[in-house]
């Protein structure tokens, strides 16, 4: 079988994440999740949470399914790179993708969220598209929607086709070539660390030269921004007029009107060029004459990110075969 799905960005003017449907139980009830190949679990604001720290959110009611099973004894705890994080309990009911359907999924239903998830009214949950190795519920881990999915696929992989500042795609079980132009560079994954983590080959500022650098990260589609090593993001915001690395904003900052240099990255021969645009994320307040940069450095993080401003750049094949691999392509 195969799978495809809208990812539509939750706000107009920036792209903090990207949710997509999702129906869970029976009758369908439809949640807006964010897909997020840097986790593995799946979980959903549900009828087991308090009022208080629901703000418009869908919520899922394992008690309205005819379909859902108490996984009993279980519980899940999970904290994110941004310091958010929720906790619950588990269900197993069905879960359908763009008409790719996983019977007995584990629906991680959220009992606790934290004040940042309640406040995010257009994310119902996340779908962890990471190695399951990294899945939080106890006493046993269960498997993320595309390890239960895999072996009903066409192919044992999954795409993703983030766009700026419009809706893109998540593919499931085949590689659209329709999508991207040119061949797909594909290089080893080490799933260890649970993350789909890879090797880059290096970097350039702008119209400058290429620096060959292997430099290990994760593609992760669940994080906004690209954070990698300081000394190439200096090189980056020497390029940029009046860019400041600010501890009050958390991070690089420049002027609104500064024009800002393209960063292209490589992937094995291939280069994937990130457009300025990109690059400048979002004014650091609402109106804001100071903006704060898709480009950060990852010395606070502890590993490298490719997030969605470097993802949506690319077209990115997740390939859940063994070994795993990952491939880029232009688009
Ligand atoms: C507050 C909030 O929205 N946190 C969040 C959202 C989506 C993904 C992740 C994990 N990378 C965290």
């Amino acid at each position: 079988g195969t799978g495809s799905a809208a990812a539509v960005p939750i706000n107009a003017d920036f792209d903090i994440a990207y949710v997509t449907p999702v129906t869970l139980g029976t009758p369908p009830q439809t949640l807006q999740l964010d897909f997020d190949s840097g986790s593995s679990d799946l979980w959903v604001f549900s009828s087991h949470l308090p009022t208080s720290q629901i703000r418009g959110q869908q919520i899922y009611a394992p008690n309205k399914s005819s379909t859902a099973k108490l996984l009993d004894g279980h519980s899940w705890s999970i904290t994110y790179g941004d310091g958010s994080g929720s906790r619950g309990n588990v269900y197993t009911d069905n879960v359908t993708v763009g008409g790719l359907t996983v019977g007995s999924q584990a629906i991680e239903c959220a009992q606790q969220v934290s004040s940042s998830f309640t406040t995010e009214d257009h994310i119902d949950g996340l779908v962890g598209l990471g190695f399951s190795t990294l899945n939080t519920v106890s006493p046993k881990s269960q498997l993320t929607f595309f390890d239960n999915a895999k072996s009903n696929l066409d192919s044992p992989v999954f795409t993703a086709d983030l766009k700026y500042k419009q809706a893109g795609t998540y593919d499931f079980g085949f590689i659209d070539e329709a999508k991207y132009t040119g061949e797909i560079t594909y290089v080893p994954v080490n799933s260890d660390p649970g993350y789909w983590t890879f090797p880059s080959s290096g970097y350039a500022v702008g119209s400058g030269n290429f620096t060959a650098s292997s430099i290990s990260g994760i593609a992760d589609t669940g994080t906004s921004l690209v954070y990698l090593p300081t000394a190439i993001v200096t090189a980056y915001y020497r390029q940029v007029q009046g860019a400041t690395n600010s501890r009050s904003y958390g991070g690089y900052v420049f002027p609104c009107a500064s024009t800002l240099p393209t960063f292209t990255f490589g992937v094995g021969a291939a280069r994937f060029t990130i457009p300025a645009a990109y690059l400048n994320y979002a004014p650091v307040t609402p109106g804001s004459a100071t903006c704060f940069g898709g480009l950060q450095s990852s010395s606070g993080v502890g590993i490298n990110i490719w997030g969605d401003v470097a993802l949506k750049a690319a077209f990115v094949v997740f390939n859940g075969g063994n070994p795993p691999t990952i491939g880029w392509a232009a688009k």
